[in-house]
C-alpha cells in the first residue's frame, strides 16, 4: 500500500484516482493523489485518527480547554480571527457551550483588534513616517516578514518595512544606516519581552535613537514615546523599558501562532485595516472547514494524517516544501518553526517516551530555483523526500508568461518525480515513483493567505494529536538560553579575567570545564 504501490500502474488503473485524492478547501485546492497511499490508506488513518481522539482534541481546543498541559494554558490562536458573532463558528455545538469566560475573550480580541488596526491606520496615514522596524525573533518574527513580504502589492509604497531579528549586530546596523529617528518607528516585539536577542536590539535601537536626534522625553517631537510600540504579553516589562505605548495580547497565543495578534501590527501598517481583516477571515473560513468538516473531506486531518502516513509508515525523515512563489520565499522558514517546534519532541503529553519518529525536517527553497539547487537529489537520489508544491491559481498582475512558466514548471516537475525516466542509461535514469503534494491557492492575496496558514496550524495539531504530544510548548529551547545565560555570566566573572575573550580561547576553556564550577 506504501512504498511498493506504483503510482504510474495505480493512475492508469483508477483513472478516478485523482478525484479520489484531492478536494477543494477554502481558498486551496489539493491534489494528494501522487502520494504513496492508496483511498483505503486515508481509510485507514482516519480510523487512527478516530482511535488517537483526534476529533475530541479538536473540539477541546475550540472549548478553550488548557490543553496546552505543560504550561496549564488555552491554545486559541483561532479565536483571534473569529468574528464577533462567532462567524461560521457561530453554529458549531462547541461554541454553542461556550461559558461566559469564551464569550469574554472574545470580546477583548475585538478591543484589542480595533485598538491595532487603529494604531495602524494612524501611522499610515502620517507621512513623516518612512520606515517601520520591527525588532523580533521567532514567532514575533518569522509570520510578520512571511506576510508581509507575501502580501508586497497591497503594501504601501511609501513606507519601508525591515525586520531585525538576529543578535549580530550586521543586521541592525545594516538597517540603522539607512533609517532616521524622526521618520522611523519601531515596534518591540515579545511575547515574554525577555528574549536576549530582542532586548539587545531593543536596547541598541533605543541607545541609537537617543545618539541621533531622538529624546526620552514625552513631550519632545522625536521622543521614544511617539517611536516606539511594544507589541507583548508582558506589558510591565515593556513599560520598565520606557515604553508607553503598548499593545497587549494572552498567554494563549503561542508565540508561532500570533501574527493574528497585536504582533501582527507590522502586517496592519503595511497593508491597512481592511485587508488585516481579509487575511482574518482567510484564516476564519479554514478555522471553520476544519472544526466542522467531516474527517473524509477535512483538509487540515487528510494532510495531518498524510505526514503521519510519510513520516512513520513510509519512514520519510524530511518533506521538501517548494513554493513556486517568490512571494513565499520565507515561507519555508515559517514553517520550520511551526512544524519542527510544535512537533519535534519524543515525549507525549503523559510524559512517556514515543515509540515512533515524530516531525520530519521541513526545508525547501522556492521553484524555479531549486530546481537548479537540490531537485537532481529529489530525482536521482537515493533517499525518497516528500515534496510540498505551492503554486497559485491566479498570479496576479506580474507578466502572465511568467506566471504560466513558473506552474507549468512546478506541474512538470511533480510529474517527473512521479513518472520518472528510464532506459536512457544508469546516470540519465530517474527511479520515479516519488511522492509529492500539490497545493493550488487561489492567489497571494489576503484572504487565500490566511487560508494557507491556518490550514499548516490545523495539520500540525492533527499530526501531533495522533501522536499524542503537546504540540504548543518548547521547553527544548530553554536550555541553549540558560547556558549561554551561564557562559555570559563566567566570560565575566574574575576566575576567568585572564581567558582571553576570544571565541578559540573560550572553546578551548569549556573543553577543560564544560560547566559552572569544573
Ligand atoms: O516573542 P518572544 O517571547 O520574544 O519569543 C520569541 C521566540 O522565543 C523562543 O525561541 C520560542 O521558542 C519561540 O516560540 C518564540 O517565538
Amino acid at each position: 500500500m506504501g512504498r511498493h504501490l506504483d503510482l504510474r500502474q495505480a493512475f492508469a488503473h483508477h483513472p478516478e484516482r485523482l478525484s479520489q485524492l484531492s478536494q477543494q478547501a477554502p481558498y486551496v485546492f489539493a491534489d494528494l493523489s501522487k502520494n504513496l497511499w492508496q483511498p483505503q490508506t486515508e481509510q485507514l488513518l482516519a480510523d487512527l485518527a478516530h482511535s488517537c481522539g483526534v476529533t475530541e482534541q479538536r473540539d477541546a481546543m475550540l472549548s478553550g480547554a488548557p490543553i496546552n498541559a505543560s504550561e496549564q494554558r488555552a491554545v486559541m490562536h483561532w479565536l483571534l480571527r473569529t468574528p464577533q458573532d462567532g462567524g461560521l463558528l457561530q453554529d458549531h455545538p462547541v461554541v454553542q457551550q461556550w461559558g461566559g469566560g469564551m464569550v469574554q475573550a472574545l470580546a477583548q480580541v475585538h478591543q484589542t483588534l480595533e485598538a491595532m488596526l487603529d494604531l495602524a491606520e494612524q501611522v499610515r496615514a502620517d507621512a513623516r513616517i518612512t520606515d517601520v522596524v520591527n525588532i523580533g525573533i521567532g514567532g514575533s518574527h518569522l509570520g510578520p516578514e512571511v506576510v508581509v513580504q507575501a502580501l508586497e502589492d497591497w503594501v504601501d509604497a511609501g513606507t519601508q518595512f525591515h525586520f531585525v531579528s538576529n543578535v549580530d549586530g550586521h543586521e541592525l546596523g545594516h538597517v540603522l544606516r539607512r533609517v532616521r529617528p524622526e521618520s522611523t518607528l519601531f515596534l518591540i516585539a515579545s511575547k515574554s519581552f525577555t528574549t536576549a536577542e530582542t532586548m539587545l536590539n531593543a536596547h541598541s535601537a533605543r541607545a541609537w535613537f537617543l545618539a541621533h536626534g531622538g529624546s526620552a522625553d514625552a513631550d519632545a517631537a522625536c521622543s521614544i514615546d511617539r517611536h516606539f510600540v511594544a507589541l507583548t504579553t508582558n506589558v510591565q516589562a515593556a513599560a520598565e523599558f520606557g515604553i508607553s505605548r503598548t499593545l497587549g495580547f494572552w498567554d494563549w497565543v503561542g508565540g508561532r501562532f500570533s501574527l493574528w495578534s497585536a504582533i501582527g501590527l507590522p502586517i496592519a501598517m503595511a497593508i491597512g485595516a481592511a485587508q488585516f481583516r481579509q487575511l482574518l477571515q482567510g484564516a476564519h473560513a479554514m478555522d471553520a472547514h476544519f472544526f466542522s468538516a467531516a474527517p473524509a473531506v477535512n483538509l487540515p486531518m487528510r494532510l495531518g494524517l498524510l505526514d503521519v502516513w510519510n513520516r512513520d509508515f513510509l519512514g520519510f525523515g524530511s518533506r521538501c516544501i517548494a513554493p513556486y512563489s517568490h512571494g513565499l520565499r520565507r515561507l519555508t522558514a515559517y514553517l520550520q518553526q511551526l512544524e519542527m517546534e510544535s512537533n519535534g519532541k519524543r515525549i507525549t503529553r503523559d510524559g512517556q517516551v514515543l515509540e515512533v519518529p515524530t516531525a520530519p525536517v521541513v526545508w525547501g527553497e522556492p521553484g524555479t530555483n531549486g530546481q537548479h539547487a537540490f531537485f537532481q537529489m529529489l530525482h536521482q537520489g537515493q533517499d525518497t523526500i516528500p515534496v510540498e508544491f505551492i503554486a497559485l491559481r491566479d498570479g496576479g498582475k506580474y507578466l502572465g508568461a511568467h506566471h504560466q512558466s513558473l506552474v507549468i514548471n512546478a506541474i512538470a516537475q511533480a510529474q517527473a518525480l512521479m513518472l520518472g525516466r528510464q532506459g536512457e542509461g544508469a546516470e540519465r535514469d530517474c527511479p520515479g515513483n516519488r511522492p509529492s503534494t500539490f497545493l493550488l491557492l487561489q492567489a497571494l492575496d489576503p484572504a487565500s493567505l490566511g487560508a494557507l496558514i491556518a490550514l499548516y496550524e490545523h495539520r500540525v495539531f492533527v499530526a501531533g494529536a495522533v501522536w499524542g504530544i503537546n504540540s504548543f510548548d518548547q521547553w527544548g529551547v530553554e536550555l541553549g538560553k540558560k547556558l549561554a545565560q551561564e557562559l555570559r555570566a563566567r566570560q565575566q566573572s574574575d576566575d576567568w579575567a585572564e581567558v582571553d575573550p576570544s571565541t578559540l580561547a573560550l572553546m578551548q576553556r569549556l573543553a577543560e570545564s564544560p560547566t559552572h564550577g569544573d
